[in-house]
Order: structure tokens, then C-alpha cells, then sequence
């Protein structure tokens, strides 16, 4: 049984910008694969199986609960999706059931949905994730390599299977230090990727959104996801949490023109044929680019050539020269051995 057309494939009358990699990861799949408007069928499992011990976290989009299965008595966590629509829960489901299983993606482990509101819960495996404030600053080189790795193993998959992630940053991203585990959590703004279709750029969270979203810049890819990636390396390695702290959208451009430079940002939009928005025209100056060695702290045990040429090659104006995930985990910092 086939399905209907569907809207989001549709190319934009202008395709100015197309992925350099897995640009046809969807089209070579069913539609029923991507196309969480029509194609999607939900498995619902029992709510009675399910207890909440205690809340852990609340989000944009949901509360979030530590919670046992009293099937088997394993801890695992809730997700209740706040009420938005249907179409965004949808998303979230069809792209969590397409990953689940991948390397270092969270496991959905059930489905369930409330009898009374109808408001549907997800079921995760649990990670004992310890804050990024207190595990980032006692990374050494060997633990940057490794929990980078993870990470860039999750994002490679996620996109060689069409999806683009969309909210990297380091509360998305969950680490048991004990056991070494990472996972990349909330799927809830990830997207399918077409090739020559307008996204839109209200996505990520400030700090780590790309030039892409800042300038409406419609036509990004996969590659969104890798400046997001530079960002957490860069802050990490430079000492810097954030490293680019906008205290608006607006502001989080200037902040990031304030080390690439200007003039490097207006030939990034004459590339595309774009124009810097009027929002600009008060706070955009004329900065000149800077030495990513003007940018190094007297106090970081952390600054090496290779890492320093890898922060470098991911934050890139222009979304097609930043490297991808694959050819992230193929840099020379990750083949490069540190002493411990
Ligand atoms: N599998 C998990 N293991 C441990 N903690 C988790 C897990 N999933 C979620 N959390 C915790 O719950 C928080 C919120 O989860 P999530 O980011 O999925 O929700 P959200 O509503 O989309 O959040 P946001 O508004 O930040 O995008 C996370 O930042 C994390 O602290």
C-alpha cells in the first residue's frame, strides 16, 4: 500500500543548498520511513507496567521522570510529553523508533499514553548521567577523545539514516562516567532531511545554533548538527561554557562575528545569494576575524595543534566546508595518542 504524496519532500523553488553527504538517505527509503504525517502507526504499550519513582527533569516539551517497569523491575525513564501538536509528537516517535537500536542513540524501550488526557509518554532505557558542569572541566585529552567519538558515532548514524539531530548541546547529551556510556537524548526538534527543502531555522537552543538559523538560512543540512559539535569542543578545550554567549538570538551572531569575523560572514551569505537581516543593522559591526590563539587561557592543559585545527574546520560559517561526522572521527586528533 503506498501513500499519498506528501509535503515534506517539497522542494523550494530556489535550492541553493543541498547536504554534501547522505543527501538521498530518505528518498531511498519507504516513505512510510519519513513521513510522520500519513505513515504512522503507534504500538501502544500498558501504562500499568510503568511506576514513577521521582522527577528528574523538566523540559520545553515535557516532564521527566526516573521510573520502574514493575514487569521486570529495571529502573528507566519517563518522558511526558507536554500537550503540542500532534504532528511534533508524531515526529518524535517515528524518528525514536527509526534509531532505536543505533550506536549511542538513547533506546526507546515502550510507548504509552495516559487513558484519561490521551497524552502519550515514552519510555527510555535510564543513563546516570552526572552534570556537565561538574564532569567537563575534570576532562583529559583521552576522555575528550573518547566521549567525542561517541558522540560523532551517534550524529554519523542518526544522519546516515536522513536525520538531522537539531538541538546538539551538552544537556542533550548524557554520560555515565562510571561506565564510560554516552547517549544523545531528545529527538524532540530532530527532522527529516530532504534535499532543496526549506527547514525551519527556529531550532537548537542559543548558544549552540548555527550561523544557518541565525541568518534564515532555510536550506541547511546535517551539518547544523556539527557546528553544534565545535561549540561543546570548543568550550571544553578553551575553558569557555558557553563558548558563544548570546543573551539573544541576534547577539549570539555578533558574539560568534566578534572571532570569525565579519567580512568572513557577509561572504557567506553573498554565497547563498542571502542578505543579513535588518535585525542586524544596529548591532552587526565591522570585526575583524580572530586568531583562534588569542582565544587560548593561560590555564588549560588541554591545547594541542590537532584539537585546535579540528575547533577551526567545525566552526565554519559556511555550513558545506565544516567537516561532517565521518570525516570529524577521521581528524587527526583522534588518531593523535595522549598520555594520560
Ligand atoms: N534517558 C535519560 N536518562 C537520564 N536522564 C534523562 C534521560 N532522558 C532525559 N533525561 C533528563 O531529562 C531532561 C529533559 O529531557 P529531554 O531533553 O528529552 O526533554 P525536553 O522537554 O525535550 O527538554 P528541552 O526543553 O530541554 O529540550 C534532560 O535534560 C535530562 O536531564
Amino acid at each position: 500500500m503506498s501513500l499519498p504524496p506528501s509535503a515534506l519532500n517539497q522542494k523550494s523553488t530556489r535550492v541553493y543548498s543541498v547536504a554534501r553527504v547522505y543527501q538521498d538517505a530518505c528518498a531511498k527509503r519507504p516513505q512510510e520511513y519519513w513521513d510522520y504525517e500519513q505513515g504512522v502507526t503507534v504500538d501502544w504499550g500498558k501504562i500499568e507496567h510503568y511506576e514513577i519513582v521521582n522527577k528528574i527533569g523538566r523540559g520545553k516539551y515535557s516532564e521527566v521522570f526516573r521510573g520502574k517497569s514493575v514487569v521486570n523491575d529495571q529502573y528507566c525513564v519517563i518522558k511526558v510529553l507536554k500537550p503540542v501538536k500532534l504532528k511534533k509528537i508524531y515526529r518524535e516517535l517515528k524518528i525514536l523508533t527509526n534509531l532505536t537500536g543505533g550506536p549511542n542513540v538513547i533506546g526507546l524501550l515502550d510507548i504509552v499514553q495516559d487513558p484519561g488526557s490521551k497524552i502519550p509518554a515514552l519510555i527510555f532505557e535510564e543513563v546516570k548521567n552526572v552534570d556537565f558542569r561538574t564532569l567537563y572541566p575534570k576532562f583529559t585529552l583521552p576522555d575528550v577523545q573518547y566521549y567525542f567519538t561517541q558522540l560523532l558515532v551517534a550524529l554519523d548514524y542518526c544522519h546516515s539514516m536522513g536525520i538531522m539531530h537539531r538541538d546538539v548541546k551538552p544537556q542533550n547529551v548524557m554520560i555515565d562516567p562510571v561506565e564510560r556510556k554516552l547517549r544523545l537524548i531528545d529527538w524532540g526538534l530532530a527532522e527529516f532531511y530532504h534535499p532543496g527543502v526549506d527547514y525551519n531555522v527556529r531550532v537548537a537552543s542559543r548558544y549552540h545554533k548555527g550561523p544557518e538559523l541565525l541568518v534564515n538560512l532555510n536550506q541547511y543540512d546535517y551539518s547544523l548538527d556539527l557546528w553544534s559539535v565545535g561549540c561543546m569542543l570548543a568550550a571544553i578545550v578553551l575553558k569557555k561554557e558557553p563558548f558563544f554567549k548570546g543573551s539573544t538570538n541576534p547577539d549570539q551572531l555578533v558574539k560568534i562575528a566578534r572571532v570569525l569575523g565579519t567580512k568572513e560572514l557577509l561572504a557567506y551569505l553573498r554565497k547563498y545569494g542571502l542578505k543579513l537581516p535588518h535585525e542586524y543593522d544596529d548591532i552587526m559591526k565591522d570585526f575583524p576575524r580572530k586568531e583562534w590563539s588569542e582565544s587560548i587561557p593561560h590555564d588549560s592543559n588541554l591545547i594541542r595543534p590537532e584539537v585546535m585545527d579540528l575547533i577551526d574546520k567545525l566552526l565554519r560559517y559556511d555550513h558545506q566546508e565544516r567537516l561532517t561526522a565521518q570525516e570529524t572521527l577521521n581528524h587527526s586528533f583522534f588518531k593523535t595518542n595522549y598520555k594520560e
